[in-house]
């Protein structure tokens, strides 16, 4: 008996599975704005959306309140060819990205389109809101998406970005993904191949509950005032390890990016140890940066670090021992002392024009 009621199930859930994937696939992409754009990295999950099939629909769902919303709005409508719908949600409860209210916006929108498929990136906003929505749409999301294979089956890397394994997702509608957004590098958009401009529509919050807010309460956004690169997006990278010994010495760090116009970086233990905010961590518990050029100063290269930079295109190392787990993997690699270096580049490097 249980034998067979194992065997109705699953094939049950095969049929379910064959019908999702013989329908077209239509995507419902979460973008975050700032300042009246979208955010580079929700591009990046466009570009995903567009690779999960050549007929899938791509409606991209913004939030928030006020003119800067409705401006990135008409950005959106005609930044990527892909994007056939632009779904604007206008409220105060979407003034910040509180994970609760967002949740609830995305199960409202989900229920009313049908979406074969979920994304958002892998950013801090992502990664708060999607496993939310996907427990109230009752199904379990792929996180950290590297690599599509169909409407159905992700690459996903495992133990610290050691080993990559391929998903198959056999779930309900919608297959939510989150996917990294080093991954899916947006290519620079031609005029011929821009979007004439995707509808743009209100979502209709009417059936939104009252009591969508939750128990999570905005308090402020506290960022850092810097002339430099965002370090997700970077082209070039400066990153300083624990043999800079103290914030005064992280400095050097700091005036070598400003020179090369790179992002800081830093390894956890150089936050743990107070020399610089924890944002700037790059790694497994950090961000995932690829930019073209990877510096690292006095950094050992522990598999938690390397999960977060062993992508890049370019990278040098600087390390006093010759046997540190960074040469591993560094283009170019120098057996030096930093003091003596980094003051040395410094000196040589014209200033930033
Ligand atoms: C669950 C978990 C998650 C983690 N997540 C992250 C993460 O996201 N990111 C991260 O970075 N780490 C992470 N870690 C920590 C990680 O394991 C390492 O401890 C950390 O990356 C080491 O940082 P480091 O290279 O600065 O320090 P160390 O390992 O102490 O290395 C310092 C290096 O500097 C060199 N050095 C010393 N003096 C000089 C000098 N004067 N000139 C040149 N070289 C010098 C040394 O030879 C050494 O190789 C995590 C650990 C765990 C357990």
């Amino acid at each position: 008996m249980a034998c067979r009621f194992i065997l109705q199930n699953l094939s049950k859930r095969h049929l379910l599975h064959s019908a999702f994937a013989s329908r077209s696939a239509s995507t419902l992409v979460l973008a975050e704005h700032e300042g009246g754009s979208i955010k580079a990295q929700s591009l990046s999950a466009v570009v995903a959306a567009s690779s999960i099939g050549q007929d899938n629909r791509v409606s991209l769902l913004l939030a928030g309140s006020g003119s800067s919303l409705q401006q990135a709005a008409e950005k959106a409508a005609t930044c990527h060819p892909s994007i056939s719908q632009v779904l604007v949600a206008d409220s105060d409860k979407f003034a910040y990205p509180l994970a609760e209210p967002w949740a609830k916006l995305i199960q409202l929108v989900q229920l009313k389109g049908g979406y074969s498929h979920v994304i958002a990136t892998s950013s801090s906003f992502g990664k708060n809101i999607l496993p939310r929505a996907a427990a109230l749409l009752d199904v379990s999301p792929v996180t950290d998406v590297v690599g599509i294979n169909g409407t159905h089956q992700f690459i996903r890397p495992i133990y610290a970005g050691n080993a990559l394994c391929t998903v198959r997702y056999t779930g309900a509608n919608p297959c939510m993904l989150s996917v990294r957004s080093t991954s899916f590098p947006v290519p620079p958009i031609s005029g011929d191949s821009k979007s004439d401009g995707a509808s743009i529509s209100e979502v209709d919050l009417s059936t939104l509950d009252e009591d969508s807010i939750g128990k999570s309460r905005f308090i402020k956004l506290s960022s850092e005032e810097t002339d430099l690169p965002d370090l997700g997006s970077a082209r070039v990278v400066v990153t300083g390890g624990r043999a800079l010994k103290s914030a005064e010495n992280f400095k050097m760090i700091e005036k070598l990016a400003e020179k090369l116009g790179a992002a800081v970086g830093a390894t956890r233990a150089a936050v743990d140890a107070g020399f610089v905010p924890n944002e700037l961590q790059v790694g497994q518990t950090g961000k995932i940066v690829a930019p073209e050029l990877y510096m690292a100063f006095g950094v050992s290269g522990a598999i938690q670090h390397l999960a977060g930079m062993k992508d890049s295109k370019v990278i040098v190392a600087v390390n006093k021992d010759a046997d540190a787990p960074i040469f591993q993997v560094a283009d170019y690699g120098l057996v030096g002392d930093l003091f003596e270096v980094i003051p040395e580049l410094l000196e040589k490097l014209p200033e930033k024009k």
